[in-house]
C-alpha cells in the first residue's frame, strides 16, 4: 500500500514534477543573484530619510523607492515625462544599473507557476505540489522501513544500483522537497480560495494632513526613525499637492508621513496572518533567505534523477510481478504467499503456487516477506516460501520480516505452512525457514502443515508438498515447476597462481575468460568478447565434469576487469575443487553467474571492515580493487604462513600505497605468532568499536568456523555500545559470505 502510494503518483506526475523541480532550481538562484548584484549596508548604518535624501539628489523625479527581499534598493522615477527604474547604491544614492526584471526568469516563473497555461496550469501546478507532498511523506516511511527504523535513518545504506541511488538521493533531498511541496500546496490552496488569504495590509488615508510647505525628505523625522533594513517601499507624494503624503511600508507594517511636519500620521502594524504569509513565501522561494534558496534548489535538482530511477524500479518490479497475473490485493486475498529470496529462484516456485491456487479458484496475494502487512482480513491460508543465506540467515527479501511480525495481527481463521529452500551442503540447512516456522507458531498461528525443507530446488519434493496441501485444503490442485537451468558459459582458464602447498592448504587464484569457441555462434566480434555483467561478491556456479550439481564460488573480479577470477582452496576429497585445481591454462569449464547483491560494501565515507580467512580473501580483494573513491577500507585476514599462502600479497601492498586499502592486518596460524584473525580484531578492539560507532559496515567472507569465531569477537566488541550483531545485520551492516 505504502509503495503504491509512493509509486503511482510519482509515475503519473514524473514529467510535471521534473518541470517544476528544474524551474524551481533555476528560480532558487534568483535570490542569490539579486543579493550578489546589490550593495547592502549593515543594519543601523543608513536610515530611510538619509536614503531618500541621497536618492532624490540623483533622481529629482523620484516616485518610489523599494527595497527587494535580497536587500537591493530600486528607485522608480520619471525624467522628462519618461518613467525609469534603477538599482541604486544606498550609501551614495547613485545608480548602479538600470533595473529590469529578467525576461528569462519571468518566463521560468510562469512555467513554474502555471506551465504557461494561466489558471488551469496554476491549478495543475497546485495539484502537483500536493502530489509531491504525498510522495515525500510516503517516501519517508519507505526509507524508514528500508533502513530498519527512525533511529537508523542516517546509517549507511546496503544494496546497489538504481535502488540504492534512489534511496540515497531521496534521503539527501527529502526535507528540502517536503518544504517546497508543503509551502507550494499552501500557496496554491490559498490562491484557489481553499484557504483564507491574509487581509490586505495598510491603514485608511489620513483625514488630517498639515498641508504646509513640504520639507526636504532627508529631514522628515518619521523616516529617520526607520532603518533601511526594515524598508519595503516608500511612495512619494504627488508633486505640488500639499494634501498628499508619503506612504511608507516596512517589515513591521505600513503608514503615512506628513510631507511638511515629518510626522507619522497613521501606522498599522502588519497583521500576524500577513507575517505568516510572508514566511511561507520566503520558505518557498528563498526570498530574503538566499542560502535556503540554494538548498531548495539543490534538493529540486535530484527530482529528475529520482523520477528516472523511480520509473526504472517500478518497471523492474512490474516485470517480476508481471509474471504474476491476477495478484490480488492483500486486503482482499484468501491465500497469501510470502517469499524470502536472494537469488530469485524461490520466486519461480512461488509463482507456480500462485498460478495453481488461482486456478483452484482462490484470490491470491503474493509479495516479498519484507512486505508483510499488519493484517489480512479475508485470508485463511498463509504460505511462506523462503531460502536461507549467509550462515543460516534471512535472504534479502526477508530481512525485515521478523521485525514486522511484531505488529502482525493474524485473523482467527488463518493457518500457515512454511516451505524452506536451501542446500544440504550448508550445515544450517534451511535454518531461516525453521526460524520463521517457530516464530509464526509463537505468534499464535495454527499450522496447516509442518515445515518442509527442499534441498537444491528439488522439484519432486515441491510437487509432493503441493499434493499434501491439496489434500489438507480439500482443493484439488497440483504443483508442477521446473526451474530452467541457468544458461552456462564456456570459460577458459587463462592464468593461475598457486599458494599454500607447503602448509597443506593448497589454494589457487584462477582467472577465466569467456571462451571464443563457446560463443562462436555470435556474429558480432564485439559481442564475442562481452562478459555478462557481474560484480565482485557475485557467485560463479561451476559444473563438475561428471554431471554432478554445480558448486558455487565467490567472484573476486567484476565484469569491468574483463576476467572471472575465483579463489579456490582444494578440499580433501572435494570433487569440484579437485577438478578446478587440476586445470591448466587453456582448459575449459562450464559455469554460470548468480548475482549476490546482498554481499556488497556500502559506498560513502563510513568505514568498511573486511574480515576473512583463506580463500575468503577473493571477493574482499575484489572490493578493495574497486575502491577507486578511496573510501576508508580495512582488511583483517588470516592465513597459515606469510611465506606460503599469503594470497594477493603484492596486489594488497599496491592498494595500501595508493590508498584503496586504508589498513591491512594479517594473522598467520602456522608462524611464530600462531594468531587467528579473531585475535587481531581483539587487539584492535577500541579502533573497531569506534568505527562501528561511526557507522562502519562489516563484511565477513570465508569458512564457517572462522565466521562464527569472528561473530563472537564482534559481539564482545559491541557490548559497550549496547547493540549486537543481529542489530547490525538488520541494518545491512553485518554481511556474511560463508561456506
Ligand atoms: C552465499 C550462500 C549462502 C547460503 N547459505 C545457506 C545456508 O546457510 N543454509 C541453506 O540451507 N542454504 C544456503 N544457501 C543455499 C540457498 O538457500 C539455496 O540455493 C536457495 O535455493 C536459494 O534461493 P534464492 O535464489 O531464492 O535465494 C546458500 C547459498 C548461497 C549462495
Amino acid at each position: 500500500m505504502l509503495r503504491r502510494l509512493h509509486g503511482l503518483p510519482g509515475l503519473f506526475a514524473a514529467l510535471f514534477l521534473t518541470t517544476l523541480a528544474i524551474t524551481g532550481a533555476i528560480l532558487a538562484l534568483a535570490p542569490a543573484i539579486d543579493r550578489a548584484a546589490a550593495v547592502v549596508p549593515a543594519a543601523g548604518e543608513v536610515n530611510v530619510a538619509e536614503l531618500a535624501g541621497r536618492v532624490v539628489a540623483h533622481y529629482p523625479g523620484t516616485e518610489q523607492i523599494a527595497r527587494n527581499p535580497s536587500g537591493g534598493v530600486i528607485v522608480y522615477y520619471s525624467h522628462d515625462g519618461q518613467p525609469g527604474a534603477d538599482l541604486v547604491d544606498p550609501s551614495t544614492g547613485e545608480g548602479i544599473a538600470p533595473y529590469e526584471p529578467s525576461a528569462f526568469f519571468t518566463w521560468i516563473k510562469d512555467l513554474h507557476r502555471s506551465f504557461l497555461l494561466d489558471d488551469p496550469g496554476r491549478m495543475l501546478a497546485g495539484v502537483m505540489a500536493a502530489v509531491m507532498l504525498l510522495i515525500c511523506i510516503s517516501g519517508i516511511f519507505l526509507l524508514v522501513r528500508r533502513t530498519g527504523g527512525w533511529r537508523a535513518l542516517f546509517r549507511p545504506l546496503a544494496g546497489s544500483g538504481g535502488k540504492r541511488l534512489h534511496a540515497e538521493l531521496a534521503r539527501f533531498a527529502v526535507l528540502g522537497l517536503l518544504l517546497s511541496a508543503l509551502t507550494g500546496s499552501y500557496l496554491s490552496a490559498q490562491r484557489f480560495g481553499l484557504l483564507p488569504e491574509p487581509p490586505a495590509p495598510g491603514p485608511m488615508f489620513p483625514a488630517e494632513v498639515s498641508g504646509g510647505q513640504p520639507a526636504p525628505v532627508a529631514t522628515l523625522s518619521a523616516l529617520a526613525n526607520v532603518d533601511l533594513t526594515e524598508l519595503r517601499e516608500l511612495v512619494f507624494p504627488y508633486p505640488d499637492d500639499p494634501q498628499d503624503v508619503y506612504s511608507l511600508t516596512t517589515s513591521g507594517g505600513s503608514g503615512f508621513v506628513d510631507q511638511a511636519t515629518g510626522e507619522l500620521l497613521k501606522f498599522q502594524p502588519r497583521p500576524a496572518a500577513s507575517v505568516f504569509q510572508q514566511w511561507i513565501i520566503s520558505l518557498h522561494t528563498g526570498e530574503g533567505l538566499w542560502w535556503l534558496g540554494l538548498i531548495l534548489g539543490a534538493a529540486a535538482l535530484t527530482v529528475p534523477v529520482l523520477s528516472l530511477t523511480g520509473i526504472t524500479l517500478w518497471w523492474q518490479r512490474r516485470r517480476s510481478s508481471g509474471q504474476l497475473p491476477d495478484n490480488a490485493a492483500g486486503s482482499e486475498a484468501e491465500a497469501i504467499i510470502l517469499v524470502g529470496s536472494e537469488g530469485n529462484t524461490t520466486w519461480g516456485f512461488a509463482r507456480a503456487l500462485h498460478t495453481s491456487l488461482n486456478k483452484a479458484g482462490f484470490r491470491v496475494h503474493c509479495s516479498e516477506m519484507n512486505a508483510l502487512a499488519e493484517h489480512y482480513p479475508h485470508a485463511s491460508m498463509l504460505f511462506v516460501l523462503t531460502s536461507t543465506y549467509g550462515d543460516g540467515d534471512a535472504p534479502a527479501s526477508a530481512r525485515q520480516f521478523m521485525a514486522r511480525l511484531g505488529d502482525f495481527r493474524p485473523g482467527e481463521r488463518l493457518k500457515y505452512a512454511v516451505l524452506g529452500f536451501g542446500d544440504r551442503q550448508f550445515p544450517n540447512f534451511c535454518q531461516y525457514a525453521r526460524e520463521v516456522d517457530t516464530a509464526l507458531a509463537g505468534k499464535g498461528l495454527r499450522r496447516m502443515h509442518r515445515v518442509e525443507l527442499i534441498d537444491r530446488s528439488c522439484t519432486t519434493r515441491f510437487r509432493e508438498w503441493g499434493n499434501k496441501l491439496s489434500e489438507l485444503t480439500g482443493t484439488p490442485f497440483s504443483l508442477a515447476y521446473d526451474p530452467l537451468p541457468p544458461p552456462t558459459l564456456k570459460l577458459e582458464l587463462v592464468e593461475r597462481a598457486d599458494y599454500g602447498l607447503a602448509v597443506q592448504a593448497p589454494t589457487s587464484i584462477l582467472r577465466f575468460k569467456v571462451s571464443q569457441q563457446g560463443r562462436r555462434r555470435r556474429l558480432l566480434p564485439r559481442a564475442r568478447k562481452a562478459l555478462p555483467t557481474f560484480e565482485a561478491g557475485d557467485l560463479l556456479g561451476v559444473m563438475p565434469p561428471q554431471g554432478q550439481d554445480a558448486r558455487i564460488y565467490s567472484l573476486a573480479s567484476s565484469a569491468t576487469d574483463g576476467i572471472l577470477e575465483i579463489c579456490v582452496r582444494k578440499q580433501q576429497g572435494g570433487l569440484c575443487s579437485g577438478y578446478l585445481h587440476g586445470l591448466k591454462p587453456g582448459d575449459q569449464i562450464d559455469g554460470f553467474i548468480r548475482h549476490n547483491p546482498g554481499f556488497r560494501p556500502a559506498t560513502g565515507n563510513t568505514p568498511v571492515i573486511l574480515i576473512g580467512a583463506g580463500a575468503g580473501i577473493g571477493p574482499l580483494t575484489g572490493f578493495i580493487r574497486k575502491n577507486t573513491e578511496r573510501n576508508p577500507m580495512y582488511l583483517y585476514w588470516g592465513g597459515r604462513s606469510s611465506q606460503s599462502d599469503f594470497l594477493y600479497q603484492p596486489e594488497l601492498g599496491r592498494y595500501l600505497e595508493d590508498n584503496r586499502l586504508t589498513g591491512l592486518n594479517t594473522a598467520f596460524s602456522r608462524s611464530e605468532e600462531r594468531a587467528y584473525v579473531q585475535d587481531k580484531l581483539r587487539q584492535d578492539e577500541i579502533a573497531v568499536r569506534q568505527m562501528i560507532k561511526a557507522g562502519a559496515q562489516i563484511l565477513v567472507c570465508g569458512g564457517r568456523n572462522m565466521a562464527s569465531g569472528v561473530k563472537q569477537v564482534i559481539e564482545e566488541i559491541l557490548q559497550p555500545l549496547a547493540i549486537d550483531v543481529e542489530t547490525l545485520r538488520a541494518e545491512g551492516r553485518y554481511l556474511e559470505d560463508v561456506y
